[in-house]
């Protein structure tokens, strides 16, 4: 790995939102064609870092470089390189998916032709071919999940965020993609994959980052963590190395509550 040159550098990231710190010290080396399972406890900076990386937002410390380039430097050409499915999409609900994906391709430079054809095809893939100018409104959600998936791939990008991108989608639709993913970084690309289905992150990568309290508390493959770990599956792991170890209490005081048996 080491004479391979990283394609997504971070050093000592620091973020606040008024006098609290999200991200207290991230450091990241990312090569390309890993698939890194980024997890951490809700409110963790997950979702905060990648739209560091992204730039989305900005007003942070430290250093950050995607394809060489710092994403508040205003220059927008790496992002033509980068591939994003958000968790919530602002997906324009009265277009058909083939004006979305053309309007979306066109974007990212490709010609609206290009972006048809492309669009088209990958629509077909997906099983998709008899909605191509249906209303995304009339869409079941891993039907705009699909439709996402291809917005985010339209323009061969080398670098793809994935945010819960499994969401909605059926079993077989999930081997698909899954199966897409490998493919993708074998051939080079490099995908940043957060979720919280542990058993999915456990599988697909071969790099698991732990971010906790705005630090990353863990980083290696699964092998590794586990072998720091006494527990076994990643599930297991994230709650050992969080320090969460009461669910099932709070479980009980919360039925306790929905049932009026208890003053907790
Ligand atoms: N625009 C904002 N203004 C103020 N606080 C924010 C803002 N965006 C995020 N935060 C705070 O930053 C912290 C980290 O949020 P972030 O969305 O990065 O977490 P996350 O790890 O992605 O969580 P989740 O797993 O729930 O998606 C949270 O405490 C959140 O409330």
């Amino acid at each position: 790995m080491n004479s391979v040159k990283p394609i997504i550098t971070i050093r000592d990231l620091r973020k606040r939102y008024g006098d609290r710190y999200v991200l207290n010290g991230v450091d990241l080396d990312v090569y390309p064609g890993q698939i890194i399972g980024y997890i951490g406890p809700n409110g963790a900076g997950k979702s905060t870092t990648v739209k560091i990386m992204l730039g989305l937002v900005g007003e942070y410390s430290g250093e950050v470089s995607i394809i060489g380039q710092s994403p508040d430097a205003g220059d927008v050409e790496y992002k033509r390189r980068i591939g994003y499915v958000p968790e919530i999409a602002e997906m324009y609900d009265t277009l058909t998916p083939r004006e979305y994906l053309t309007f979306i391709g066109e974007l990212y430079g490709l010609s609206m032709d290009e972006a048809e054809y492309k669009a088209r095809k990958l629509m077909n893939r997906f099983g998709m071919e008899q909605v191509f100018n249906q209303r995304i409104a009339s869409f079941s959600k891993g039907m705009k999940q699909k439709v996402l998936i291809i917005s985010s791939l339209l323009h061969n990008p080398d670098i793809l965020f994935l945010d819960e991108p499994l969401s909605g989608l059926d079993a077989n639709s999930v081997m698909v993609v899954k199966e897409i993913l490998a493919l993708l970084a074998a051939s080079g690309k490099t995908i940043f994959y957060s979720s919280h289905m542990m058993d999915v992150v456990e599988k697909i990568s071969n790099r698991i980052i732990l971010l906790d309290g705005g630090r990353v508390v863990a980083d290696g493959s699964f092998e590794e963590l586990k072998g720091k770990s006494q527990e076994g599956s990643l599930e297991q792991i994230f709650n050992q190395l969080t320090g969460f170890n009461e669910h099932k209490q709070i479980a009980e005081q919360f039925v306790a509550i929905v049932r009026g048996e208890a003053d907790v």
